[in-house]
Order: C-alpha cells, then sequence, then structure tokens
C-alpha cells in the first residue's frame, strides 16, 4: 500500500538539506508518495500563520512527516504567537509527538571531528529520550505581565502530571531493553517538585523492566557527565527542557550538530522526523549544510513509522560509505578529507545507495 510522506522544509537551511534527504528517499524505489506545506517563517510570511490549518490536515493524514528547521532572525522580533517555533511546537502538540529520541552515535570516521579526546568518545552510542510536548514549554500560566510597582515580569510554568512522565517513561525504558539495559532518568529534584514527581515515577516504573538497570542524575552533573566521560550512558530519559540542551551538547560529541537526526513519535508511532539542529541562518543560501543529520532522520522514519527496515540500514550504510571516502562538509571537515557541498554530499549518498 502507499505511504504518504509530508515534507515541511521550513526556513534558512531547512529546504537545502531537505532537498537532498528528499532525493535520497526517491533513490529507494519504495512505494512512497510525497507531499509537502509550509511551516515557521515561510509560513508566517505566506499566509500570517506558523502553522497553517492546511498543514496541520496535511500532517494528520499522512504516514509520517519529514521537517527540515524552522526560524531565524527575520523572525525573531515577531510576537511569539507568530514565531517560527510557534509551528513546531504546535504540529509537536497537535499530534502529540511526546517521545523524542535522540541518539547520538560517533562515526569512526569522524573521530577527529569530536571535541573530545578519542579514546573518550570512540565507539559512543546513546540514546537521549526527551518528552516533546509538556514541561516548561507549554505549561500555563506564561507570559510577561507588569507589576504594580510598572515593572515587567516574564514567567512560565514548569508542570508534568504523573501520566505525561510515565507515558516518556515507558518509551525510555523500552528503549533501554532493546540496547544497554541501561537507563539514565535527568533531573532537578534537588530544587524543582515537579522533577522530584518525575523521579518518583521513574523509580515505580522500574519495577515494571526489572531488567534495566534505572539510576538518577541531576542535570547540571549530567551536562558535565557528557562531556567528560559520555560512554558511561545508554539511554538517557529527561523533560522537554533539559532534553534540548543536553542534546545540542551530545551533538557535538558525534563531531557535529549536523550528524544528529531524531525522531517524535506519538503512542502509535506515529511520527515527525527532524534533524536535532536549526535553520542555521549564518550559513543559509550557501551550500554550506551538512544534510546527514535530516538523511538519517529518513532512516529513522523508514524504521520507526514505514517498517521499511532493509532500507534505513541501506541509508545508515550509504552514510558510512561516504564518510569511508573521505567526503566531508565545511562542520565535518578533516585534515586529508574533501570538502564537499551540500549538494554534493547528498549526490554522493545517492551514488553510494
Ligand atoms: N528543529 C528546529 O527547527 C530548530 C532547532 C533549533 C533551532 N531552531 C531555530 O533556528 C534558528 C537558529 O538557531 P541557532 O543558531 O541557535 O541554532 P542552529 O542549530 O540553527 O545553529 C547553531 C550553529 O550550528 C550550525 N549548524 C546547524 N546545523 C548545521 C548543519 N546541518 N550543518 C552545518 N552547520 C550547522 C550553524 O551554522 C550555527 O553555527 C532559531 O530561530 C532557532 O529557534 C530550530
Ligand atoms: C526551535 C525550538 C522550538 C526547538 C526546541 O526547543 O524544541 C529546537 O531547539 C529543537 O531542539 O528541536
Ligand atoms: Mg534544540
Amino acid at each position: 500500500m502507499t505511504k504518504h510522506v509530508l515534507v515541511l522544509p521550513g526556513d534558512g537551511i531547512g529546504p537545502e538539506i531537505v532537498t537532498e534527504a528528499v532525493k535520497v528517499l526517491g533513490t529507494l524505489n519504495l512505494d512512497i508518495e510525497i507531499d509537502s506545506a509550509l511551516i515557521g517563517g515561510a509560513a508566517v510570511d505566506a499566509t500570517g500563520n506558523p502553522l497553517p490549518d492546511e498543514t496541520l490536515e496535511k500532517a494528520r493524514n499522512a504516514d509520517a512527516i519529514l521537517l527540515g528547521a524552522v526560524g531565524g532572525p527575520k523572525w525573531d522580533g515577531n510576537a511569539m504567537e507568530q514565531r517560527p517555533e510557534k509551528g513546531l511546537l504546535g504540529i509537536r502538540s497537535q499530534l502529540e509527538l511526546f517521545a523524542n529520541l535522540r541518539p547520538a552515535i560517533l562515526y569512526p570516521q569522524l573521530a577527529e571531528a569530536s571535541t573530545l579526546k578519542p579514546e573518550v568518545v570512540s565507539g559512543l552510542d546513546i540514546l537521549i529520550v526527551r518528552e516533546l510536548t509538556g514541561g516548561i514549554y507549554f505549561g500555563q500560566p506564561r507570559g510577561i505581565r507588569t507589576l504594580d510597582n510598572g515593572e515587567r515580569e516574564g514567567y512560565n510554568t514548569y508542570v508534568y502530571s504523573e501520566s505525561e512522565i510515565r507515558r516518556i517513561g515507558r518509551q525510555a525504558f523500552e528503549a533501554a531493553q532493546k540496547r544497554g539495559k541501561r537507563l539514565c532518568s535527568i533531573d532537578k529534584s534537588n530544587v524543582l517538585e515537579v522533577t522530584v514527581l518525575w523521579k518518583e515515577v521513574m523509580d515505580e516504573l522500574a519495577k515494571e523492566y526489572p531488567d534495566v538497570e534505572l539510576s538518577h542524575m541531576l542535570v547540571d552533573n549530567a551536562a558535565m557527565q557528557l562531556v567528560r566521560a559520555p560512554k558511561q550512558f545508554d539511554v538517557m530519559v529527561t523533560g522537554n527542557m533539559f532534553g534540548d540542551i543536553l542534546s545540542d551538547a551530545a551533538a557535538m560529541l558525534t563531531g557535529s550538530i549536523g550528524m544528529l537526526p531524531s525522531a517524535s513519535l506519538d503512542e502509535n508511532g506515529k511520527g515527525m522526523y527532524e534533524p536535532c539542529h536549526g535553520s542555521a541562518p549564518d550559513i543559509a543560501g550557501q551550500g554550506k549544510a551538512n544534510p546527514l543529520a535530516t538523511i538519517l532522520s529518513v532512516a529513522m522514519m523508514l524504521r520507526y513509522s514505514l517498517n521499511e527496515i532493509a532500507a534505513a540500514d541501506r541509508i545508515e550504510q550509504a552514510v558510512e560509505k561516504v564518510l569511508d571516502q573521505g567526503l566531508r562538509t565545511a562542520d565535518i571537515m578533516s585534515e586529508g578529507c574533501k570538502l564537499v557541498s551540500t549538494e554534493e554530499m547528498g549526490a554522493a549518498v545517492v551514488a553510494a545507495l
């Protein structure tokens, strides 16, 4: 049966990297129909809304979604509701894509591109499971208000219900069961009640997964441990904001944020797939962006939502092959390698397939 993939290129480098990822998808000769729609700043410019109804409707009807990136300085002064990022948060929330899987894997060919010493990162393979539709990103009340003394005050609410914690916890325990059977839950339970509850729920869940070893770590220490000795981690589970920050830090261990794919899944495995990085306005339109995070996101899409495991494996092997060939975009360039553009990197993956 034909599967339907909705492509949301977005802003900045989004369209450039998505173009290459779509070429890769098209090379596989699968029964997939591709449609596209507007999101983010591109949608604000065209419709005034970062998540037009038509985009949401198409996303609901698709079997999977591939997103580039949203945002950029052009829209930074917009009111919150008209910021490109609202489109991204809106689609995640509307589709209940609560489970964000961010694997940080160091390809051996990129050992030199990592910011850490080879012995600290060689063989690195960790999975960050980030809660994506709750926490301080979505808590109410929120806003900027004027106090009686005339001073303004900004406020957000960090809130998680037990059921929200439980459903992301289950995803993380199940992921750990399929991997190294170790799960580290990251919190700030020395200060924030919401994460005291987080920790309690993770401990309750641990009883249902006796084959997984659960540990807890405070988020500040976790940030330090990630850059000190990242291989101590197998699966990490954490809330929306901590996961956002820790996954960018983990990205550099793999050489570049341009290498980190992600899957955002709902309860039934429907998903949106996107690189972890943003729209990179500083390099947009210059052919410098690394498309591999987006191409690897396509592999995750084939694996998690489209049940095309062999095709997913093929993409990952093709990426290894182009790295073996010494092809590098600027962000992962090292001595003796060949510098290539976004388009050349995409073409090389297609050729390797
Ligand atoms: N998922 C998303 O759509 C997403 C994620 C993060 C940030 N953003 C948005 O993107 C805009 C820019 O944010 P930022 O600059 O803080 O983060 P960013 O991730 O866009 O860029 C950070 C740095 O990493 C580099 N970089 C990112 N992706 C790269 C790639 N594929 N290849 C090579 N280099 C790459 C950039 O050039 C930049 O120097 C903001 O509007 C932000 O809100 C969107
Ligand atoms: C653009 C922004 C809303 C987004 C987030 O914070 O979730 C991004 O940083 C990400 O990591 O996907
Ligand atoms: Mg982020």
